[in-house]
């Protein structure tokens, strides 16, 4: 006898049952997450355990059969484990702000919603509150794909003796956005000067002669245009949203690569991943052939670097200080090893810290 196939009433009923599951199942964790806090309040120990929740994603992405995609498994765990987290210990992280800027989302990217995010000022105030241990950590811009780096981060690091504990890709999608969503309307736009840069060309083929006008960042753009129907701002989806704006075109941005990279920072160094990279400062010697030989502690390892930077050292003029990116951990022998040779060229060697590479 054939059997007919279920009606759309069954295949629902069905997935309310799996539901219910879901949830009993969530509850569960919630639970034994929970007796995991007591343990560690009883002891001493960090709430927070990056390396746990990464054994947690790739073990869970290893053996997804799918059907259900990866990137959606992992988003959904994003939040599984940030609300945990958030029953045994509420976790504060700073971001450069107002709410809705790129930081936001980098932030919430990372950390999930159940954090609590604190927008403040400036990259200075985030380094501080960090500092202070206000907050846990915090997120700040170092670079982007087009524009290149935030020099304002790079400059903290001098000073401040925070670690980097993470990097974060953020793939960064310009909106613009006005009260009426009417191209027409738009007689002046307003963002960030970096933001403005990577949409320069839209600008000159699409709006060719409107003012663009540089303000403090994307979110604060997106206010400002709340209040006055003939502006326009180049911003996040999210500030759209959070500031009622209708959307005049999507995705404005002229590479289609843009991505912008960004650094957790906290008072604590994190533990090895196994796949991680490494951030250093030095300032070298003023001798001949120094900048040639600050290079082959890494070249002779076959140590691979992934961006090198200059900045002027402020205290100095004409002096400068670098700032490389390599990969392997500083407990690894080799990047140690070619450490300790470098600093025979340097006046200074800082570690920013080793932290797991972002894929
Ligand atoms: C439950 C724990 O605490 C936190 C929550 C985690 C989770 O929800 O699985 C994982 C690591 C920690 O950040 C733990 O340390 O195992």
């Amino acid at each position: 006898m054939q059997q007919d196939a279920p009606t759309i009433e069954q295949l629902r009923t069905s997935i309310d049952t799996i539901d219910n599951r879901i949830v009993e199942l969530l509850n569960e964790r919630a639970r034994v997450v929970v007796e995991v806090g007591k343990l560690k309040s009883g002891s001493n120990m960090e709430f927070h355990v990056p390396g746990r929740e990464r054994q947690i994603y790739e073990r869970l992405l290893s053996r997804n059969p799918g059907p259900f995609p990866n990137d959606a498994l992992r988003s959904i765990y994003r939040e599984i484990i940030s609300a945990s987290l958030a029953l045994e210990s509420p976790m504060k992280v700073a971001f450069l702000g107002p709410k809705a800027t790129f930081s936001h989302l980098a932030t919430m990217q990372q950390f999930g919603l159940s954090a609590e995010l604190v927008p403040l000022k400036s990259i200075p105030s985030v380094f501080e509150e960090v500092e202070k241990g206000k907050a846990l950590y915090g997120m700040v811009p170092v670079e982007n794909s087009t524009e290149g780096v935030v020099s304002h981060t790079l400059d903290m690091f001098v000073e401040s003796s925070l670690k980097i504990t993470a990097e974060v890709l953020l793939e960064v999608h310009h909106d613009l956005l006005s009260r009426s969503g009417r191209l027409e309307d738009v007689k002046k736009v307003y963002s960030h000067p970096q933001a403005i840069a990577q949409c320069r060309q839209w600008f000159d083929e699409n709006l060719p002669g409107v003012p663009l006008v540089d303000v403090a960042s994307t979110a604060v753009a997106a206010q400002m245009v709340s209040e006055d129907s003939t502006a326009a701002a180049i911003a996040s989806e999210l500030a759209g949203s959070l500031y009622d704006l209708k959307v005049v075109r999507t995705r404005i941005e002229d590479q289609v690569n843009n991505f912008t990279r960004f650094l957790v920072i906290a008072r604590k160094e994190i533990e090895r991943s196994g796949n991680d990279k490494t951030s250093i400062l030095f300032s070298v010697k003023d001798e001949p052939g120094i900048l040639c030989r600050m290079l082959e502690p890494f070249a002779k390892r076959g140590i691979n670097l992934s961006k090198i930077e200059s900045r002027p050292y402020k205290k100095k003029a004409w002096e400068y200080i670098f700032f490389l990116d390599l990969f392997g951990h500083v407990s690894e022998p080799e990047v140690a090893a070619a450490l300790d040779e470098l600093k025979e060229c340097c006046q200074f060697l800082k570690v920013l810290g080793s932290y797991p590479r972002s894929i």
